[in-house]
């Protein structure tokens, strides 16, 4: 429950910065310095919370970028109410655009934010996300640091159209691309076409990992209800913005903390509403690194165990055929929860930064187009959660089910009595350059049956994890109307895709991990019924090409290229496990834990 303890000016954490007297000379080295551009000794001494603002906007982050307007309306609010902002920027995530792949900073931003939250006269802070990993990378700080923290999200795109047809973003490239491949299109339409889906400003307009995380942030209890998927340039956008800076003042007051929100409750909801969204492959990842933060063990069997039955509800692209205009529209985020609040699947005692109960907040928001957000009784896809795959080869790989074909699932996964298993030759791949390079190379001789292989792609091989497994196959099999293959690997994928791969296997290729033992021509069985992917050799060769393996040194893949790189693979742990930093994951409310130690 919501923190009735309030506390008082004296108690503001900001005090030990701005009215410390027993340390005359660090106050004043303080405060002055901030009066150097027109903040008063008023200002930071009256008693007025200070708030911080995670500016996660710049040129180099487009999706985020409106937040450098938006913070004009949270800086009104944060004053309305009796606060004083100061924006700071965030390391730039950008995942579109950063090589080798913006997963490799979810890990540095999150540590830059805890010396910033830890180390300034903060008493509360805005968190501005938008792009995918921004909103993870913020909540982890939230969470290790635990002052009063809210998020406020930028947004998708309106809808993309061409014509009458919706345009949603990523998922139109992985189609693109193979209009490319087969010749129907040529390099400038298919530019032309990717960018029907991008037009404005905001994240993707799909249930990407941007809507998914910024979803997830509101189910944890973290953002405004209802704020998570306003369009970017909605008027409702920019009047959340200004209730987020009212509110974060009022959060410091009441003292209410991540850590009162983020209970293994909120994680529990988070898992069943990420199913009835059709969300990302990228979430259980992100999530289970928020509630390591957190303190709380969540693994990907969490994920299969409370997950899976869920049945999807949002008609959203990849899964569904809706974008998320229509999706804030039917209600968004409240509606989704409304139904699941409705079957009994949600913790509705949770509690969220309006310092209400998550039930309490989803009075009156039942669905407003059953079209775009289905009645549970109802759903697009009956189980449509991830399935936590282990077998010889890896102790967790996961399949996002809400994407798999009606005739695939019927196959191979609706009827358990039927030992039906999937069957296939692989062809593997070592990272995306060995994919680009090989994929239409006729000796390789891949079919209709064969499964594509792509490992050191992991958070050690890339590094940092990159969308790379949903492999398109070679452009032969496209003309003759072959337009997908089963893909497996130790990579991540876009949320945008609407490819049931087998992803974020762990351990990984490169530190051990069994896909490193796999040759081309191997023949894997894939039974979705029993959760298991073995590879069909006997255990003996299995053996025999692992100590091969180590006697030449164990997998090999390219060398740091930054010193980040080098630090970030010398402690990064495996997908399942969050992909966090695992000395990091020990630090916990060290606002409180560790009040930050003199400068001078
Ligand atoms: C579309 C992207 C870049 O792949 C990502 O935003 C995602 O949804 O995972």
């Amino acid at each position: 429950m919501a923190n009735p303890h309030r506390i008082t000016p004296e108690q503001l954490r900001s005090r030990y910065w701005f009215d410390n007297p027993d340390h005359p000379g660090t106050t004043a080295l303080c405060v002055e310095r901030y009066l150097n551009y027109g903040i008063t000794l008023d200002e930071l001494t009256s008693g007025k919370p200070i708030i911080g603002i995670c500016q996660s906007g710049s040129d180099l982050t487009p999706c985020n970028r409106h937040h450098i307007d938006l913070v004009k309306r949270v800086k009104d609010g944060i004053r309305a109410s009796g606060g004083v902002p100061f924006e700071f920027p965030m390391h730039p995530i950008h995942e579109n655009v950063r090589r080798p792949t913006a997963a490799l900073d979810r890990n540095l931003a999150y540590l830059g934010l805890v010396e910033v939250l830890h180390g300034y006269p903060l008493d509360g802070v805005v968190l501005t996300t938008g792009c995918d990993k921004t909103t993870p990378a913020a909540l982890m700080a939230a969470a290790t640091v635990n002052i009063p923290s809210i998020v406020l999200s930028g947004g998708p795109m309106l809808n993309g159209w061409r014509g009458a047809e919706r345009v949603g973003s990523g998922t139109i490239i992985w189609e693109l691309r193979k209009r490319l491949a087969a010749g129907d299109i040529d390099y400038a339409e298919f530019l032309s076409r990717a960018s029907d889906s991008a037009p404005s400003i905001g994240h993707c307009n799909t249930m990407g990992t941007a809507s998914t995380m910024n979803s997830m942030a509101e189910v944890l209890g973290m953002s405004l209800p209802g704020s998570a998927v306003i369009p970017a340039p909605y008027k409702e956008r920019a009047m959340a913005a200004y209730d987020t800076g009212v509110r974060i003042v009022d959060m410091v007051w009441e003292d209410l903390r991540p850590l009162d929100i983020l209970t293994r409750e909120a994680f529990e909801n988070a898992i069943v509403a990420c199913s009835a969204l059709g969300g990302s492959s990228n979430a259980p990842v992100h999530i289970n690194a928020i509630a390591r933060h957190a303190g709380v063990e969540l693994n990907n069997d969490d994920w299969q165990r409370l997950g899976h039955e869920i049945p999807l509800l949002a008609n959203v692209m990849p899964a569904g055929a809706f974008l998320c205009e229509e999706f804030h529209r039917a209600g968004g985020v409240p509606a989704i929860l409304h139904e699941l609040q409705g079957a009994g699947k949600l913790h509705s005692d949770a509690l969220t930064v309006n310092g209400r109960s998550l039930g309490n907040n989803l009075q009156g928001r039942e669905t407003q187009d059953s079209n775009v957000i289905c009645r549970y009784a109802e759903p697009l896809v009956a189980h449509a959660g991830f399935l936590n795959l282990k077998g010889n080869l890896f102790e967790s790989a996961l399949m996002k089910t809400s994407v798999i074909s009606q005739n695939f699932r019927d196959r191979f996964l609706n009827d358990p009595s039927d030992p039906e298993a999937f069957e296939g030759k692989v062809v593997v791949f070592d990272g995306s350059e060995d994919y680009h390079a090989r994929i239409d190379d006729p000796a390789l001789n891949i079919d209709a049956r064969t499964i594509l292989v792509m490992r050191g792609a992991g958070p050690v091989g890339h590094p940092g994890g990159a969308e790379v497994v949903n492999m398109q196959p070679p452009e032969a099999l496209i003309k003759q109307g072959i337009e997908s293959l089963p893909c497996l690997g130790d990579g991540r994928q876009s949320g945008t895709s609407g490819s049931p791969s087998i992803l974020n296997a762990s351990p990984e290729a490169a530190t051990g991990g069994g896909l490193a033992l796999l040759e081309s021509g191997d023949r894997l069985r894939v039974d979705l019924k029993r959760g298991e992917v073995q590879l069909l050799i006997d255990a003996s060769e299995l053996e025999a090409r692992r100590e091969r393996l180590a006697q030449q040194g164990g997998y090999r893949y390219p060398g740091h290229q930054t010193p980040w790189q080098e630090i970030q693979r010398s402690m990064v742990e495996p997908l399942d496990r969050g992909m966090t930093l695992e000395p990091a994951t020990k630090y916990r409310d060290v606002a409180r834990q560790h009040p930050p130690r003199d400068n001078h």
